[in-house]
């Protein structure tokens, strides 16, 4: 057999694995990266993306059966060996396409490839054991915290926070969720084309796509990949989740009104805004980072949106830029923990240090406090996250609301999301429609629009 190259799937998966452990690096981001450098035929590159997303979704269970088997800590184990045994170990428990011999075998010829073949014979014997072991039963495990990290792979922090807001069943499901597939969903442009004419198009072309669960507009990509489409690149439609959708729905943007988006970057939502719109109006796309304008304005070209304009500023001083009281409509779509999109990005439950919520809690505050400012009398406040958590979420509703006595909660939010609401709030777990988990609240000025 030939020898492994720096180009095999299995050596690609392992050192973006590799990076993702050891240097923290995002695994869509690494991804990408590695896909850009070596195209990899679309077979190989659903390989190496499930390997990668699979590994880092079951870690805590990876690690638990490569515990139960090793004599020594995984932990004191070389980097690079741990690495392989961990994807092999995802391949052989998780993978049905992937026969035992074969994630055994290659486990193999990955350490001699990647500078380990000293090490080859632990890397065999290891795998063989576990591979005899198999999964364990997690049934028995009576502390539910414990039970469900283990068996759906979550890190104890975050499933005690949950089961503590949640109980036990849903946090169970939620978690089980979060280690499955994400689908790609497409948000159509009604300014260009509709749902069905979208979809005949891709279709043609071999892709396969069936409308979403709960957004208007929306299709979920069953097969294929759409992105070098033509009709992506003419702007007909865009990457989004369903959930994510949903917030504009619950901003309701009207044509010829002035919408502020506080927190715009990469532009998801305020393209989605001018859409609804009808490209008739305004949407300040604000942000922090002066070098993500280019993202927003990019967004913007390729869907020939008019009516989106960038500015770079801090969301917490908007009073600086924006006169106050000036917009019909505020969406403060709040950097957060990112613990909805679980399915996507995985590695966010590993890398978040519980300690940094209670930061952005403060953060999420100031900033709704100080884009609440510029909303006119009488106009829509939203705020959103995508995340599960209530402390950035329903408790940040609940400070807000107290220092300030002329905002309400809007419960007529139920009609426009389509959704039943807690007195205009809304959170979306992701067991519920395939989508990402987000929490939308939807507040009104008091007083008359002038
Ligand atoms: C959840 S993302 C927004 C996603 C965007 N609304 C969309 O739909 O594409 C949060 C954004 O807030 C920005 N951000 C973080 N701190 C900020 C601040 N103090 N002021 C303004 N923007 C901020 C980040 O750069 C990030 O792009």
């Amino acid at each position: 057999m030939a020898k492994m190259t720096d180009k095999a799937p299995r050596m690609r998966a392992a050192k973006i694995l590799d990076r993702v452990f050891s240097d923290q690096a995002y695994s869509h981001l690494a991804l990408n990266e590695s896909f850009r450098e070596h195209r990899l035929a679309d077979v190989d590159t659903r390989f190496v993306t499930e390997v990668v997303y699979g590994t880092i979704k079951r870690l805590n269970t990876i690690d638990d059966v490569l515990g139960s088997v090793m004599k020594n800590p995984l932990r004191k184990t070389d980097r690079r060996v741990k690495t392989i045994l961990r994807m092999s170990v995802y391949q052989l428990l998780f993978m049905d396409r992937v026969p035992e011999r074969a994630a055994i075998h290659e486990g193999v010829e990955l350490a001699k490839a990647w500078g380990r073949g000293g090490l080859k014979g632990f890397v065999n014997g290891v795998l063989r054991n576990v591979a005899r072991q198999g999964l364990p039963d997690y049934r028995n495990i009576t502390d539910p915290v414990k039970r469900i990290a283990l068996s759906a792979s979550h890190p104890e922090w975050l499933v005690s926070k949950w089961v503590h807001a949640y109980g036990e069943a849903v946090t169970q499901d939620m978690c089980e969720a979060n280690v499955k597939r994400a689908y790609t969903t497409l948000r159509v442009n009604r300014l260009q084309t509709d749902r069905s004419a979208l979809q005949a198009h891709l279709d043609a072309g071999g892709v396969k796509t069936t409308p979403g669960n709960v957004a208007p507009d929306s299709l979920i990509v069953t097969e294929g990949q759409p992105l070098h489409s033509e009709w992506f690149k003419k702007g007909a439609f865009s990457f989004q989740d369903e959930s994510s959708m949903l917030v504009t729905y619950a901003l309701d943007p009207q044509p010829g009104m002035r919408v502020l988006d506080a927190c715009a970057a990469p532009g998801g939502k305020a393209t989605h805004i001018a859409e609804r719109m009808g490209d008739d109006g305004e949407v300040l796309a604000n942000d922090i980072h002066f070098h993500k304008r280019t993202l927003i304005t990019e967004q913007a070209e390729r869907l020939r949106l008019k009516s989106i304009k960038a500015q770079t500023d801090d969301a917490t001083e908007l009073a600086a830029s924006v006169e106050a009281e000036s917009f019909d409509r505020v969406l403060v779509d709040a950097p957060c923990s990112g613990l909805g999109v679980l399915r996507a990005k995985p590695d966010i439950k590993w890398h978040t240090d519980p300690k940094e919520i209670e930061t952005l809690a403060a953060l999420q505050l100031n900033i709704l406090e100080a884009a609440a400012e510029c909303l006119k009398p009488g106009g829509f406040l939203v705020y959103s996250t995508c995340t599960v958590m209530p402390a950035e979420n329903e408790d940040v509703i609940a400070a807000f609301l107290e220092n300030n006595a002329s905002f309400e909660l809007d419960d007529t939010l139920d009609a426009r999301l389509g959704l039943k609401t807690e007195r205009g709030q809304r959170l979306i777990l992701p067991q519920q429609y395939e989508s990402d988990g987000f929490f939308i609240a939807a507040m009104k000025k008091r007083g008359n629009h002038t």
